[in-house]
């Protein structure tokens, strides 16, 4: 088997709300030659802030459900979300692919992905609150909201899970979790 012929390891990043996913993805994204980050499609208003994804409606998100299919899909917070079948051919011409998912999709994304790494980002529920708030995404009965819902578990029977803290400072996350992917990467494709 030829090394392009490899596909590149998607990379979940999990964890509640708040915790960091979206900051500990931009910056392996600067450090890490090859890593690509994998957009998704949301239900959400448009120009939000934070990860850059695809804005669609309720109609337009099952119209595509339908046609072309989406690779995964799931709903929280009263949105919907989806990682679009491109992903596959990304896995063709990256070292990693990251993408951020909901815990409760990661066996099904283990089934659809083959490897499947998943950085699970933890933090303290009184850090996640000032988080929150901080942002300033979500009004004060969301943060509410996703608070309630932070400590959900993950899944039982996953196959690589690599936990990561993110009470402290974000560099030291980084750092965490660029030493733990380093294995996992398709080096040729830096
Ligand atoms: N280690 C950290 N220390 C301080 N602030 C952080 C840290 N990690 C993330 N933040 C901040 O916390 C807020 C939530 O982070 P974000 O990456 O949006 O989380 P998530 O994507 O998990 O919801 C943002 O304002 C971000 O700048
Ligand atoms: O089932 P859970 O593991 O709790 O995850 C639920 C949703 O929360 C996050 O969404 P989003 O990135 O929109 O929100 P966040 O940045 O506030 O985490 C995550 O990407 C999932 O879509």
């Amino acid at each position: 088997m030829s090394p392009g012929s490899v596909k590149a390891p998607v990379i979940a990043v999990v964890g509640p709300s708040g915790v960091g996913k979206d900051s500990l993805m931009e910056a392996l994204l600067e450090r890490i030659p090859g890593l690509v980050r994998q957009r998704r499609i949301i239900t959400r208003a448009p120009e939000l802030g934070g990860e850059d994804y695809d804005a669609v409606t309720e109609d337009r998100f099952a119209a595509l459900c339908v046609a072309p299919g989406f690779a995964l899909h799931w709903e929280a917070h009263g949105l919907r979300y989806a990682i679009p079948r491109d992903i596959d051919e990304l896995r063709n011409r990256a070292s990693g692919v990251l993408v951020n998912l909901s815990r409760k999709v990661l066996l099904e994304a283990e089934a659809a992905f083959g490897t499947l790494v998943i950085l699970s980002v933890t933090a303290t529920p009184e850090v996640l609150a000032e988080r929150l708030m901080t942002r300033g995404r979500e009004d004060r009965a969301e943060i509410e909201r996703r608070l309630a819902r932070a400590a959900t578990p993950m899944p039982a029977g996953l196959s690589q899970v690599i936990e990561i803290d993110n009470s402290g400072q974000l560099e030291e996350a980084v750092q965490a979790a660029e030493t733990a992917l380093m294995p996992w990467l398709q080096p040729e494709r830096v």
